[in-house]
């Protein structure tokens, strides 16, 4: 049954892919490899032994991969920029054949009125970089927004919406404080000065664009609304901690210039004294925030789990997608309505929204994926609810245009609307994607 939503006319309705995830040929033309290359190589690293080596092989397909977002009916794409093309040593001369990708891959998109939106660093940073101590060495900001300056100058007239970073919060957690993506660190000490540099260099990011960038900047986080597993005041607890460490620890500083007191307790003596300057820094205004939003957790004290001593408890009976998470439409709802409610009105996009099942093969240039639909149906409806409640709700962007590489998962986790035969590289759009272009259609009354 479809409901009749009515979404704002202007409301941007795009899908999201990320360089490493998609692209393939990492050290074509000049390009050098990026941590994500090399740890691909680390034994047990990914699923199955994958790597980013060929991909969806958009950097050789990308003219046609247009035209397949166009045939979708898509008003605009997010991508994100593959640092180690641009820059192979991190630092110091371009790489003009890495900067002509973009340009041209830009320049496509806006041919075909589906507006670019760019993400400066998801995730795949130069080896060279990473050499250097990564995120965790504090000239990083400067070499990031060093980057971003050279890409604002480059693209400049021709995006108008960019973010500096998706997901910090991954980037910070995974690499840093559980080892389980680049660099592989587990450590308590590294890990918050890694989040710090990584919001230093948004802020530094921000004030370049500001100085002759156009358009707008933002930021992209992944939120995931936490529920206590009881109302006693350790599950109450438990639950404050994980909200800090995981929704509020970069939130809080770029719109409230200060860390949550959360996060003092959880690292303990390993929380450093940052400058009062670098949070001014950090504050430095963006235009919108960009949510991804896959799912909520429900949180359990447990003092064995330290250092957050809160750990998720297993919604048995409630339905799952392949990564296990939780399908939860209203946690979608009740993110947008918390950032309202605790930052302001400050302009949101959902840049990522989408579920991983275990599709059937393509058959006759067809692929249904019922449960994908579901899953886009009640998220868009959720999103429509929280914009009736006043979210300031812009676009929407599904994850993703095209199955890809899912990081540790490899290959394996299938977020796409369109399904990649990575044998032959084929392209077969899902029924997800029929009713997407639906929705784009009606702008959303097609729900
Ligand atoms: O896990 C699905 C997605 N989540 N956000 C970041 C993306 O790179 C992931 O593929």
């Amino acid at each position: 049954m479809t409901h009749k939503l009515q979404f704002p006319a202007d409301f941007i309705w795009g899908v999201a892919t990320s360089a490493y995830q998609i692209e393939g040929s990492p050290l074509a033309d000049g390009a050098a490899p990026s941590n994500w290359h090399r740890f691909c190589r680390v034994p047990g690293a990914v699923l199955n032994g994958d790597t980013g080596d060929i991909a969806c092989d958009h950097y050789r397909r990308w003219a046609d991969d247009v035209k397949l977002m166009k045939e979708l009916g898509l008003k605009a794409y997010r991508f994100s920029i593959a640092w180690s093309r641009i820059l192979p040593n991190g630092q110091g001369k371009p790489n003009e054949k890495g900067l002509d990708f973009y340009r041209n891959l830009v320049d496509a998109l806006v041919a075909n009125d589906i507006e670019p939106f760019v993400t400066l660093h998801h995730w795949d940073l130069p080896i060279a970089l990473d050499d250097l101590g990564g995120w965790a060495n504090r000239d990083a900001a400067h070499w990031f927004a060093d980057y971003a300056h050279l890409m604002f100058r480059t693209l400049e007239g021709r995006v108008q919406h960019w973010t500096t970073l998706n997901e910090p919060w991954v980037i910070m957690d995974a690499g840093y404080m559980h080892g389980v993506h680049p660099p592989g660190l587990r450590s308590l000490e590294k890990a918050p000065v890694a989040a710090h540099n990584l919001l230093r260099g948004h802020g530094l990011a921000v004030q370049a664009f500001r100085a002759d960038g156009k358009g707008q900047i933002g930021l992209v986080v992944n939120l995931e609304p936490k529920y206590a597993a009881s109302n006693g005041p350790e599950d109450a607890a438990a639950l404050a901690r994980a909200h800090a460490y995981m929704n509020r620890q970069f939130l809080d500083p770029v719109f409230l210039g200060a860390y949550p007191d959360e996060l003092a307790e959880i690292f303990g003596h390993d929380w450093p004294r940052f400058p009062e300057d670098d949070l001014k820094l950090i504050r430095e205004p963006i235009d919108f925030l960009g949510i991804n939003y896959y799912t909520r957790s429900v949180v359990r004290s447990d003092p064995t789990a330290a250092p957050l001593c809160a750990s998720p408890v297993a919604q048995t009976g409630a339905e799952h997608t392949e990564m296990k998470w939780e399908v939860f439409p209203a946690g979608l709802k009740s993110c947008l309505l918390w950032v309202k409610r605790r930052y302001g009105d400050i302009p949101l996009y959902i840049t990522e929204n989408g579920a991983a099942f275990a599709d059937p093969e393509p058959k006759n240039g067809r692929l249904e994926d019922p449960r994908r639909v579901d899953y886009f149906r009640t998220h868009l409806r959720a999103a429509h609810e929280a914009l009736q409640q006043g979210a300031n709700l812009k676009g929407y962007f599904a994850w993703s245009l095209v199955d890809n590489f899912e990081w540790s998962c490899g290959f394996a986790r299938r977020f796409g609307l369109v399904h990649v035969d990575y044998a032959t590289q084929k392209r077969t759009p899902k029924d997800s994607a029929s009713f997407y272009r639906q929705v784009i259609e009606s702008n959303g009354e097609e729900i």
